[in-house]
């Protein structure tokens, strides 16, 4: 039986700020209530699964989560403890005290979840579908995955991911739409979805649409995510002997080439960018593109550096930065011309793609945690993506110098410059397997690139102040470099 609610919401309360995927930490939680609990397995342990209603700032916010509830807790389990709380039923002989915690992290309670998906279930409003022909096991035991994530994503044997999405959107979730679509249309660049689960928001509510609450599919076990193989690559970049010291000393740093790195990481770049345009390509045919008249580029330029006057003024780090930014907003505001858009990544970074055995998948086709669902599923010019992915390469450079004590004692400048030379080969080679493989060539769209690069290196400030602050040198380090 579910604990008393009253006692519950404040356990919650207090542990939901502490979460790496909680969206609210920069302000306080004004009240919490439970929006639907559903019982999915009784007994000791048992259960729950809650989506919880978080008002913040005057609006509502709505979380998923899986309650374990046991008499005792063992060892295993004690990190993801949310609280205790009396399960005081009058009457009942066993009142007495179960321990509260995050159920995704016990496998055996997350079973359930692959049996209810393999069965097609419905409990209350939860309904668990698999995608046409898929054949789900069951046998398989979950584990939890350690990425820096937004969502929870469990592990099941080395055959499947279930990603349970944490802050829920109204609708059909866009990694499961796109997912889907691509994989019925065939798409080699992205993991086949087997099933999903939704909450049937139920007849009588104006929000008629399930709402997606987690996403099965293909786990892709041989795959490297793409940020560890840039960081490998850099780190040796890093342990590459520097220039000897001579005469020509000053001059070999000014044009440090990274291809001397033992672990170039070029070739894959270039790959990477053509997988890149093909999943472009297949959101293209699959969704279709559309003009976005010239006032409306107009309009999307003014939103850009609005964004950036709010950022300042949470960041004034950023502020020294502003009125190159700005004067990249302005020049893409001049171009006067309309822009094809279309459905696209959003959110594109190094840890959002996988190299296999056959090559690059994308994953994650969410679009930013910290936007608006209506902003995510904004339609937007591919090169926001490629714009997206160079600011990555810019974070795999300097994400080493930014950890102290990882890398090798040179002055502080030279590990920039050699920061530079690695971003620098990384991002030529990725736009040059994507214009090759029929991709908008970013060399001859400069105005859009360097506009879509800023606008991303603000939402990275903003979300790095509030979520990493640590990491926030990070796009600092690189921007003062771009916009120098
Ligand atoms: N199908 C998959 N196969 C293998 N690994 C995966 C798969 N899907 C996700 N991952 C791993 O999980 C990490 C987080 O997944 P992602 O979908 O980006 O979650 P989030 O939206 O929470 O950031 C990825 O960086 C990747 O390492
Ligand atoms: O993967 P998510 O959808 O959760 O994306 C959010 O978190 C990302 C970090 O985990 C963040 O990406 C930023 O950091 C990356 C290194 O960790 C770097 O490769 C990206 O270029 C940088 O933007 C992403 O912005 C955020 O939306």
């Amino acid at each position: 039986m579910l604990p008393p609610h009253p006692a519950l919401t404040r356990a919650l309360a207090e542990w939901l700020p502490r979460q790496r995927w909680f969206g609210g930490k920069d302000g306080p939680i004004d009240d919490l209530a439970i929006g639907t609990a559903t019982e999915l397995h009784t007994g000791d342990p048992a259960l729950h699964h809650l989506v919880l209603d978080v008002h913040q700032n005057g609006a509502i916010d709505h979380y998923q989560l899986l309650l374990g509830v046991r008499r005792e807790l063992p060892d295993r389990l004690r990190h993801v403890e949310i609280g205790a709380s009396t399960h005081d039923a009058p009457g009942d002989p066993d009142s007495r005290a179960v321990r509260l915690y995050d159920a995704a992290h016990d496998p055996d309670l997350t079973r359930t979840l692959l049996d209810e998906l393999a069965a097609g279930a419905s409990i209350g409003p939860l309904r668990f579908r698999h995608a046409d022909g898929a054949r789900i096991r069951t046998d398989l035991t979950s584990l939890p995955i350690t990425a820096e994530q937004s969502n929870t994503s469990l592990l099941f044997g080395d055959a499947y991911i279930c990603k349970l999405f944490r802050r829920l959107s109204r609708g059909v979730n866009l990694d499961l739409e796109v997912n889907l679509a691509l994989t019925r249309g065939g798409c080699a660049h992205v993991p086949a979805v087997l099933g999903w689960i939704e909450l049937d928001p139920g007849p009588g509510t104006s929000q008629g649409e399930p709402v997606t609450l987690g996403l099965l599919s293909d786990y892709l076990h041989t795959g490297a995510d793409g940020w560890s193989l840039a960081i490998a690559s850099v780190r040796d970049w890093f342990a590459h002997p520097p220039p000897p010291r001579d005469a020509g000393w000053e001059g070999a740093w000014a044009e440090l080439d990274a291809s001397a790195a033992g672990g170039d990481f070029a070739a894959e770049a270039e790959r990477l960018g053509a997988a890149t345009a093909a999943v472009h390509r297949a959101l293209a045919d699959t969704f279709g593109v559309t003009l976005l008249p010239a006032a409306e580029v107009r309009a999307m330029a003014a939103r850009m550096n609005a964004e950036l006057t709010e950022t300042c003024r949470a960041v004034p780090r950023l502020a020294p930065h502003a009125k190159s930014l700005t004067g990249a907003f302005l020049d893409l505001a001049a171009r006067a011309e309309p822009l094809a858009v279309q459905r696209v990544h959003g959110d594109y970074h190094l840890g959002q793609v996988l190299r296999t055995e056959s090559g690059w998948t994308l994953l994650d086709f969410e679009g930013e945690p910290a936007r608006t669902q209506n902003e995510r599923r904004a339609l937007a010019h591919p090169l926001r993506d490629v714009a997206g992915m160079l600011r990555s390469f810019e974070y795999a450079a300097r994400f080493l110098i930014a950890k102290p004590g990882t890398v090798p004692p040179e002055p502080a400048g030279r590990l920039e410059t050699r920061a530079h030379a690695w971003a620098a080969r990384n991002r030529a080679a990725f736009c040059r397997g994507y214009a090759a493989a029929g991709g908008p060539d970013p060399a001859a769209h400069s105005v859009l690139i360097r506009a879509f690069e800023f606008e991303k290196a603000v939402y990275e400030v903003r979300y790095e102040a509030r979520n990493r602050p640590a990491w926030l040198p990070v796009p600092l380090k690189s921007l003062a470099h771009l916009t120098a």
